[in-house]
């Protein structure tokens, strides 16, 4: 090969356009085919991975759900370890999520504040109502039960459920791009939860995903990002 990197061979040098990441000029700018082939595909990876979750017996998942409170616990030593005074956020179960709320009222009796996510509008971030254990609960946005207050709180911990997640750090969830809207807006430690079998090689992230904090699985943690 004669010249440097062989460019002395050609007329005109080779054109490398094709090798430019489709979002280097504009990082917002998404090809609405591959969005759309991203979204039929999470559609049908959700309907899997769900008919799995619903598979489970109820034994295996109060195993399961007791392993991720003790792998939180050990995640919460490391990142915030005095939880006394800090608004944590779980999740009400639905659709065969593990069912967390034992290890909330634990960290109730630790002195920590839980609290419980709220679609208060359609398309927007979700809202974070503090929850005890038998605090009164009223029907929210798709049934899922919500605390019956007005009152809100900033959380300091936001726990994630995952549908399938990727190593990555990356959450699938239900469709609807609450946690999304939700991390764009502000920062707690976000923290995705789920079922071990529900790992993707990838989500095939897009613009609006945000990577969580670490990700916990009856395994353990899965995933944690280098700590700031
Ligand atoms: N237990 C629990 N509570 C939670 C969540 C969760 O994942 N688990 N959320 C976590 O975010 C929020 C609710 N998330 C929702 C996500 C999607 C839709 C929804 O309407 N989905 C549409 C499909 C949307 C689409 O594909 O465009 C549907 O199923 O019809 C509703 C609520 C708040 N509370
Ligand atoms: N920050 C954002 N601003 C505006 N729209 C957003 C944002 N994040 C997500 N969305 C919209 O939400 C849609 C669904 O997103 P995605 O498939 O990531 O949902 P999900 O994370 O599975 O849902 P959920 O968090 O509700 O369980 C996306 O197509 C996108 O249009």
């Amino acid at each position: 090969m004669s010249g440097r990197d062989g460019a002395g061979d050609f007329a005109s040098p080779p054109c490398l356009a094709s090798q430019i990441a489709p979002d280097y000029f504009d990082p917002l700018a998404v090809d609405p085919q591959q969005a759309t082939d991203v979204a039929r595909w999470r559609k049908a990876q959700r309907e899997e991975l769900l008919a799995r979750r619903v598979a489970l017996s109820v034994a295996e998942r109060q195993e399961i759900a007791t392993a991720i409170g003790k792998a939180l616990d050990a995640l919460l030593v490391q990142r915030l370890p005095d939880v006394r005074g800090r608004v944590i956020s779980g999740y009400w179960p639905i659709r065969s999520e593990p069912d967390l709320r034992p290890w909330l009222a634990s960290l109730h009796e630790r002195g920590a504040i839980p609290a419980l996510p709220v679609v208060e509008r359609r398309a927007s971030p979700l809202v974070f109502r503090p929850w005890r254990p038998g605090a009164a609960m009223e029907r929210g946005h798709w049934n899922i039960p919500v605390p019956a207050t007005t009152e809100t709180l900033v959380p300091d911990v936001v726990l994630a459920p995952l549908v399938g997640w990727d190593a990555a750090g990356y959450r699938l969830g239900y469709g609807g791009g609450y946690f999304d809207r939700t991390l764009a807006a502000r920062q707690p430690l976000a923290i995705g939860v789920g079922l071990q079998s529900a790992r993707l090689a990838t989500i095939y992230p897009q613009p609006h995903d945000i990577a969580l904090a670490a990700i916990i699985t009856e395994c353990g943690c899965q995933y944690s990002s280098p700590q700031p």
